[in-house]
């Protein structure tokens, strides 16, 4: 491919700013947040990325918690610790990390966490705030994208913008997110129809999918902001496993900025969750001292 290459929107730069400010924000606090994850089974990649969010929280002055329970852990027993991480003063955020062992219903377990406690922010009464425009605690992935967009300064209201995936966990908030930042929002998904004629559209084009180099270059306007929220692990010609985004590397020579995997949405992701668990603490802690704590996007 010929032409510019575009700007390279790396995660860690953006992240490291996120978790500075919760970092101070935490240190205002009587007693630091405490973040309680909970992860059931031993999926390498959940092992992997529990163990990144406690590294990462004990860096930021937060105080963490994993719960490691089996793969054959009973949903009533996952419920009975939410319920019981819930009914504690001392802990702040709940997050059960995701996927769940195929015989936990997800929904059930996310509507179980107390929703002031939801740093996830999962929950159909945070889903619910979210869509409605009011403060909440927003899922840590759509709202790390949001952050990547702020801290690169891409102009996002009266943009088209389009999302390519339709997921509980980043399309469907990301696209509240965006809506409630002036954007004009598309959805596509498996059911949309010529997708490429629906990329081609997107100021601002956001792949959430799960498939690896599904956007090409054709499918981009020229000039357009590419952010790659894929995360895929393929075999290299190298035969060695590597991870990659939906997004072609070709699609670098059309879009003026584009997010690196690894690299980019990434440690936004983790970012996010220590400013979410923060602001649990906060509204919590002027809660108990009196003060009405109003929750700060
Ligand atoms: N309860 C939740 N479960 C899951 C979530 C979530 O937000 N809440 N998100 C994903 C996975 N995820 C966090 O859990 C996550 C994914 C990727 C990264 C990250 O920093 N990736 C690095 C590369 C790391 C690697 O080599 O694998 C990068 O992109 O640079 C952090 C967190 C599913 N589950």
């Amino acid at each position: 491919m010929t032409g510019n290459a575009a700007t390279v929107l790396a995660g860690p730069p953006a992240a490291t700013a996120v978790i500075a400010a919760a970092a101070r924000q935490a240190a205002t606090l009587e007693r630091p947040p405490h973040l309680v994850i909970v992860r059931v089974g031993d999926d390498p990649a959940s092992v992997s990325y529990v163990r990144g969010k406690a590294k990462k929280a004990g860096e930021s002055g937060l105080r963490s918690t994993v719960h490691a329970l089996p793969e054959t852990t009973p949903s009533a027993d996952l419920l009975a610790l939410v319920a019981s991480l819930n009914a504690d003063p001392d802990v702040h955020g709940i997050l059960v990390q995701l996927p769940l062992p195929p015989h936990i219903a997800e929904e059930p377990v996310l509507a179980a966490i107390d929703p002031d406690k939801d740093v996830d922010g999962l929950h159909p009464m945070n889903i619910g705030r979210l869509w409605s425009g009011r403060p909440t605690l927003a899922p840590c992935t759509p709202a790390g994208v949001m952050a990547l967009l702020e801290h690169y300064g891409v102009p996002v209201a009266g943009r088209r913008a389009v999302i390519v995936g339709r997921s509980q966990l980043v399309g469907r908030p990301l696209a509240g997110l965006l809506l409630a930042a002036d954007a004009t929002v598309t959805v596509a998904h498996s059911r949309t129809r010529d997708l490429g004629a629906v990329t081609r559209e997107a100021d601002i084009l956001v792949a959430a999918v799960g498939r690896a180099h599904l956007i090409t270059p054709d499918m981009v306007k020229p000039a357009a902001v590419v952010i790659d929220v894929g995360i895929n692990r393929v075999v290299g010609d190298d035969g060695k496993a590597h991870l990659t985004g939906d997004v072609h590397p070709d699609v670098a020579a059309v879009a003026s900025a584009l997010t690196p995997v690894p690299g980019g949405v990434g440690p936004m992701t983790v970012a996010q969750l220590m400013a979410n668990t923060v602001q649990a603490a906060r509204r919590q802690q002027s809660q108990t001292s009196g003060v009405t704590g109003d929750l700060v996007r």
